[in-house]
């Protein structure tokens, strides 16, 4: 099982320093959405450049416009762009077409899918990399709950979790035996960071 930190309402001084912190413990780094919408796509090269050893998720969130936003987030380093599950066929084709060309990955992201329809479309159009997510807005009504994983019961995928994980809930979450856990805020806005990772990669 693998351990992803994601950056996210963060400055790039806060970014890179918490990964420093914390890379020991970390396979997966994610360039959280807003970190993006503030730095654009320099802010995932940079990452790429100073930590060329991990995997780099560049958490796009693209909805439209798919081939030109994958191309972007590879080119800048990426080794995994993402895409929200409600887009159009078409943008998931063209993203996964374009990550095949470059060698990389595409993760659809699952936030607000309930149906196991979409989720067979999506296996039908090949994607073979999603994250069931429980958004951060959401959160305040309900955090990251196991029954999340029924929506994709009996089909193959490699499954990454996210959404207000932290050190009260990733035991339940391990059992479910996700390939990736997704963690956040539980890290990076914790007075020690480095502690937190540790004793989140010890439950792995
Ligand atoms: O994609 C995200 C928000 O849209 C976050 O990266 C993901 O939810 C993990 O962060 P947290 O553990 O703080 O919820």
């Amino acid at each position: 099982m693998k351990l992803q930190l994601a950056l996210d309402r963060l400055t790039r001084d806060e970014c890179i320093r918490i990964v420093k912190e914390t890379e020991k413990e970390m396979d997966i780094i994610e360039v959280g959405t807003g970190v993006i919408k503030e730095y654009g796509m320099a802010i995932v090269r940079e990452m790429k450049e100073l930590f060329p050893d991990k995997q780099i998720v560049a958490d796009m969130k693209t909805c439209d416009a798919g081939k030109h936003e994958a191309l972007q987030a590879f080119e800048a380093g990426a080794d995994i762009t993402t895409v929200m599950a409600f887009s159009a066929n078409s943008t998931i084709t063209d993203m996964l077409n374009v990550a095949s060309d470059k060698g990389s990955r595409l993760m659809v992201d699952l936030l607000e899918v309930r149906s196991r329809e979409r989720v067979k479309e999506l296996h039908d159009l090949g994607v073979d990399l999603v994250s069931l997510h429980v958004g951060k807005d959401k959160q305040a009504e309900e955090s990251f709950n196991t029954d999340l994983f029924s929506l994709l019961k009996g089909f193959e995928f490699e499954v990454t979790v996210a959404g207000g994980i932290n050190l009260d809930k990733i035991s339940a979450v391990v059992q479910e035996k996700p390939d990736t856990i997704i963690v956040g805020s539980a890290i990076t806005k914790a007075e020690d960071p480095k502690k937190v990772a540790a004793r989140m990669r010890a439950y792995l």
